[in-house]
């Protein structure tokens, strides 16, 4: 069984939510979700015996950790909370947790204690939750840092604090989680950015709450449920007219390497027939390596197949503009990527021809070319990269992918998604060339084009996971391993969806 995508809300849809639900909720959210937050912490500390130390902050955050640290008191475990706020200032509902943890004989120690001999079970930090405003500094900077270098499990309850629930971004400094309990649904900032480098487990609690009757989610999680029904058993009586011809273009001189291992990942990941058109005149007339592939100047190859990938290692003279512009005017579906995003970047009269095509287009910018594509800088990306995305997806009235760390995909009316697979070893050169290559691939067994994104962004992401499973990776790790690991994925689920 594929596991199910999961939905994503902003905070704003959090909070949307919440205030739906609340004034009905027996127990109380809060009550639910201290609750769940100790059920998590008990499965991590089942071979840790001691303490456990809760650091509650001055809001909401902080009344889920003290009903969380009066669950532990009552089932008889040592619990240490510090909490540096004024409790006469705590909002209405972290009042009552705070209350009734009192009213059980707790205790709250103004500053951070030292560990104990043995060390902390676990330390929770219930510091900051959605309602992060701005930087941390002073105090709660402090104890974040004190707390990070603690050597045990660390639990975020709902959100790392410090990071920003919505980017992803770190404001300040951010608490370093072995493990994040997030309630409700998922957040775009835990899953983008620095977000996954600050969650570490994440586990979703819906707190008994089903967000989608309150609130349509607005984002999912790249699953391959959502892109599974694809892999449907090839026929017997096949023929490889039935796997389409993938077209790739690029190659300007010096660069034929980028459009090559395009083209070694489209056959890989199944394409009947596979087209590279290069634009250097001296190019290799065959890929000795791949003598698969068939190598064409890059006009001719504008003819051939159902969709064209154009741009890695294109250059951008006049040469690579002109037959941008030839892609752009054809029927094709198109994918763009590297040098054709940069080009587009720099001319309007391509953007234009763009938003008129009747052929869905699809832009791969990694954050560079995107801020190049949004007249922006990369850190401007960075700072939001949802919001990059759905400007991209709009203005160009493209699909859009925008990688990084959670690669965002936009959709032209406004539905986006974030992709959770992949690691470091994707900070490689050619590895845009591969994901282009994947998706010509996908569009040229005729995939319809959303779950071919969805597919081609997954499947890259997860070949490189088998290759790190491997040890091959994240050192080292190389654009031209990827498209072998897709094979091996792609037979894989193949071979599973025969079983149903
Ligand atoms: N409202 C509810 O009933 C529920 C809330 N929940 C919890 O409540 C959290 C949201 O609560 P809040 O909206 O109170 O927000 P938080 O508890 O995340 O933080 C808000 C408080 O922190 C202060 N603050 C914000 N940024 C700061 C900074 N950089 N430095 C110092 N102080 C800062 C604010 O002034 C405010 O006092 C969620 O993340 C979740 O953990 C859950 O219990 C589910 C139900
Ligand atoms: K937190």
């Amino acid at each position: 069984m594929l596991q199910p995508s999961q939905p994503i809300y902003t905070v704003a849809g959090i909070r949307t939510i919440e205030t739906a639900a609340m004034p009905s909720a027996k127990p109380p959210l809060m009550e639910r979700a201290g609750r769940a937050s100790a059920e998590e912490a008990v499965r991590l500390m089942i071979d840790r015996p001691g303490a456990l130390l809760i650091a509650c902050g001055p809001g909401n955050n902080g009344g889920d950790g003290f009903v969380m640290a009066r669950h532990f008191l009552q089932a008889g475990r040592k619990v240490v909370v510090a909490f540096s706020g004024d409790t006469a200032k705590l909002p209405g509902d972290a009042k009552k947790s705070w209350e009734a943890w009192r009213d059980a004989g707790g205790e709250t120690l103004s500053d951070l204690p030292s560990a104990p001999p043995e060390g902390w079970a676990l330390v929770v930090d219930a510091l900051f939750g959605i309602g992060l405003q701005r930087p941390i500094n002073g105090r709660y900077a402090d104890w974040i840092r004190a707390l990070n270098a603690l050597p045990c499990p660390r639990m975020s309850i709902d959100v790392p604090s410090g990071l920003c629930a919505d980017t992803g971004r770190v404001l300040g400094v951010a608490f370093k989680a072995t493990h994040t309990v997030t309630f409700i649904a998922l957040k775009p900032g835990l899953l983008t950015l620095d977000g996954p480098d600050h969650c570490g487990e994440l586990v979703v609690k819906r707190l008994d709450l089903d967000a989608n009757s309150y609130l349509p989610a607005p984002g999912w999680e790249v699953r391959p449920a959502l892109f599974g029904d694809q892999f449907a058993p090839r026929r017997l009586n096949s023929h490889k007219g039935l796997f389409g011809d993938a077209v790739i273009i690029g190659g300007a001189p010096g660069m034929c390497g980028a459009p090559l291992l395009s083209g070694r990942a489209a056959l890989r990941a199944g394409a009947g027939r596979v087209f590279v058109g290069l634009l250097d005149p001296r190019a290799p007339v065959v890929d000795l390596i791949q003598p698969e592939l068939m190598l064409r100047p890059a006009e001719d190859a504008l003819s051939e197949g159902q969709a064209i990938a154009i741009g890695p290692g294109l250059g951008r003279d006049e040469a690579a503009s002109a037959l941008l512009h030839r892609a752009v005017a054809s029927k094709h579906t198109l994918v763009l990527d590297a040098d054709a995003l940069n080009l587009l970047a720099t001319d309007d009269t391509l953007a234009g021809a763009l938003t008129r095509r009747h052929a869905p287009v699809v832009l791969t910018p990694h954050p560079a070319e995107a801020a190049r594509l949004l007249k922006a800088l990369p850190d401007e990306i960075q700072a939001n990269r949802l919001d990059a995305a759905l400007k991209l997806a709009q203005r160009f009235d493209a699909h859009v992918i925008l990688k990084g760390n959670g690669s965002l995909i936009a959709h032209p009316d406004g539905r986006w998604l974030i992709n959770r697979s992949g690691n470091p070893g994707m900070s490689a050169a050619g590895m845009g060339d591969v994901l282009t290559g994947l998706l010509a691939a996908l569009l040229a067994q005729r995939w319809p084009i959303e779950a071919a994104i969805l597919g081609a962004v997954h499947l890259h992401g997860a070949a490189a996971d088998l290759l790190l499973a491997k040890g091959i990776g994240p050192i080292g790790m190389g654009a031209s391993e990827l498209p072998d690991a897709v094979r091996m994925l792609m037979n894989q689920w193949v071979a599973q969806h025969q079983h149903y």
